[in-house]
């Protein structure tokens, strides 16, 4: 048996990468009393005890439970934003080339990307990747997500109800300095950060992110109908990356996008649309599937050995 620890386990990643884990009969799960949660030496035996331990805690503890490792053999896999740029740490991105996947199987230390970031980054990487876009093409994209991506108290605040500011979209991190710049213009290969804008809304979970350009910032030649191409090719073989056909009404209902249709997947849908004068790239995942614990999940697949797709869905 595999045994894995969840340091972090009533939060919303850790109750959600519980569910996938409950599912596998391979894996036991070393559980911590309800009041021992936050006990440094409970969580310090039942870590080192561990095969795996997925950290879903805030960045701070985060660290520390970090500094409590002494099995060399224990794999952590952290959902916080503390080790995201850091070299010593493989980013859990196995998307961004076959070299990645290879880095994740055999790392011993994880850092699950951030929701909005993996989406950025499977947006635009391909397109640095081929030399289609420079590493400084102004970029500015934004996201729009579901209230789940702010963890237990924003959850709270907006299932109270008692706050009528919170039935419209709100966009947020406006010093234009949110915490995913880092790892996005790092993992993207771009040479410095886009003007990135996340808007939080009224709905539980599902995000998309729009990433906006023009095509006289780009090689010669290129327009949309050349971005999707390059975007179905390279992840013609990936379990989890669907390309859409360009500007295909049938992304659309009505004319109108679903910002919730990847949702209890660990799929990414990507679609590109516009014109030979300007082009969006629309990234659509679930923040608590491939945004978070399913993205926790398919990183400790592969640490494993086993099929990479085994509990998540496509
Ligand atoms: N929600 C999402 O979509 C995503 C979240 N993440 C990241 O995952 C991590 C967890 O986020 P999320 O699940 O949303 O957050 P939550 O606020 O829902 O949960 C965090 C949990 O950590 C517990 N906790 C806090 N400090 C300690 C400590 N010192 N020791 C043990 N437990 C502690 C909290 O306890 P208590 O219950 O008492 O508050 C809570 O249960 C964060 O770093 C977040 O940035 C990553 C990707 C997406
Ligand atoms: C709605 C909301 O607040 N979302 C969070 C991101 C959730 C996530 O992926 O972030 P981390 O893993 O980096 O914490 C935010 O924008 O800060």
């Amino acid at each position: 048996m595999i045994k894995v620890f969840v340091d972090g386990q009533e939060g919303t990643t850790g109750l959600k990468i519980f569910e996938y884990l409950a599912a596998r009969s391979e894996i036991e799960i070393l559980r911590i009393d309800e009041d021992k949660r936050k006990d440094v030496a409970q969580r310090r035996a039942l870590i080192n005890a561990s095969d795996v331990t997925f950290l879903c805690l805030p960045d701070t503890a985060a660290r520390e439970s970090v500094t409590l490792v002494d099995n060399p053999d224990t794999c952590i896999i952290d959902a916080s934003t503390a080790f995201r740029t850091q070299n010593d740490w493989a980013y859990g991105l196995p998307e961004l080339s076959p070299a990645q996947r290879t880095r994740i199987r055999t790392a011993q230390r994880i850092a699950v990307p951030g929701c909005h970031a993996s989406a950025f980054i499977l947006s635009v990487h391909p397109l640095i990747a081929k030399g289609i876009m420079p590493p400084d093409c102004p970029l500015s994209s934004h996201s729009i997500t579901g209230y789940s991506g702010g963890g237990k108290q924003m959850i709270a605040a907006y299932e109270q109800g008692e706050n009528p500011l919170l039935t419209s979209p709100r966009p947020y991190a406006l010093g234009l300095e949110h915490k995913h710049l880092p790892e996005m213009t790092l993992h993207a290969g771009l040479a410095a950060a886009p003007i990135f804008t996340p808007i939080v809304a009224s709905f539980y979970q599902g995000l998309a992110v729009t990433t906006c350009f023009y095509p006289r910032h780009l090689a010669r030649g290129i327009g949309p109908q050349q971005i999707q191409a390059v975007l179905a090719e390279y992840y013609e073989n990936e379990p989890f990356i669907r390309v859409a056909p360009f500007n295909h009404a049938i992304n659309l209902d009505e004319g109108f996008f679903n910002v919730q249709a990847s949702n209890s997947t660990n799929r990414v849908d990507l679609f590109v649309f516009g014109n030979q004068d300007r082009i969006i790239v629309i990234a659509r995942l679930d923040n608590l599937g491939k945004g978070a614990s399913g993205a926790a999940i398919q990183c400790m697949n592969l640490r494993l050995g086993v099929n990479e797709m085994t509990g998540l869905k496509t």
